[in-house]
């Protein structure tokens, strides 16, 4: 299943060019998006580059404008629409610009989760020195954001579908970065439209570095769409 989500802003202001899902230039969306996922890749390595590079001050000048360019040609042909939202066989929503799953987003890690027989969702990750918070550890809001996606995914899987209301967490020890970890959330239960999950962040041997409840809430808005869908 695939679903166009509309954008407010464009509905609201069809001609704006302001807004950051842009509204002039060809649609990317189902075109060379095996570029598109290339390009997001070179640039998480160039955010990596620069995050750990030791050129000088003229290097760093030269770099920059040739980089300008760059952006300037890509600012010069934006996309009509937003990247669809999909849904896998296992009912995992998929999107290509999520800012944690997205291949065609440099922002994302990107992770990559399965659903186990049991219905866990499970990641293997690897941070980068880019997540960098406190000196030789990944910033406690990247964790956060990691969990609150496989969380959501839990509740995605479960048939509860929603936004996050609560996220609780408790760092557990620090976590690194550069090294295999893996997370995986699990549904626990579900009242009306609020499903609730939980999950971690740890080891491959098991040991928990990061730990989060999250209950989370299909809109309403939503649930009257879907139903007006059937
Ligand atoms: C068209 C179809 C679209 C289908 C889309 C399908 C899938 C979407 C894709 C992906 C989702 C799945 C997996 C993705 C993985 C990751 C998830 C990341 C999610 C996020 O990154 S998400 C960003 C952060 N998140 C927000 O941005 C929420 C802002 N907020 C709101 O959008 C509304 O606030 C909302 C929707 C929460 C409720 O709005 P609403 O109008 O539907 O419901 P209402 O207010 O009536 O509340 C009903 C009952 O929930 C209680 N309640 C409300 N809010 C609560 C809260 N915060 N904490 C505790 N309880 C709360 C009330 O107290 C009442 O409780 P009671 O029934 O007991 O009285």
């Amino acid at each position: 299943m695939t679903i166009e989500l509309a954008s407010a802003e464009n509905a609201e202001n069809p001609g704006s060019t302001g807004s950051a899902e842009g509204t002039t230039g060809a649609s990317a969306a189902g075109e060379g998006s095996a570029a598109l996922d290339l390009l997001a890749q070179q640039v998480r390595d160039l955010v990596d580059a620069v995050v750990l590079t030791g050129a000088p001050q003229d290097e760093i000048v030269e770099i920059t404008a040739e980089l300008a360019v760059l952006t300037d040609r890509l600012r010069a042909l934006r996309r009509t629409s937003r990247h669809p939202l999909a849904f896998d066989p296992e009912g995992v929503p998929r999107h290509a610009g999520n800012a944690v799953t997205g291949s065609a987003n440099p922002y994302a890690l990107p992770l990559v989760s399965q659903v186990t027989p049991d219905r866990t969702i499970r990641a293997e990750l690897s941070f980068r020195q880019v997540h960098e918070g406190p000196p030789t550890s990944v910033h406690g809001g990247v964790s956060a954001m990691i969990l609150d996606h496989v969380l959501g995914q839990a509740v995605a899987v479960a048939g509860g579908a929603g936004m996050t209301g609560t996220l609780t967490l408790r760092y557990v020890r620090r976590v690194p970065y550069g090294e295999p970890l893996v997370a995986t959330a699990e549904y626990v239960r579900s009242e009306g439209r609020k499903s609730w999950a939980e999950g971690r962040i740890a080891l491959p041997d098991g040991t928990p570095l990061v730990e989060a409840t999250g209950l989370f809430i299909t809109p309403r808005v939503w649930k009257e769409e879907m139903t007006g869908a059937q």
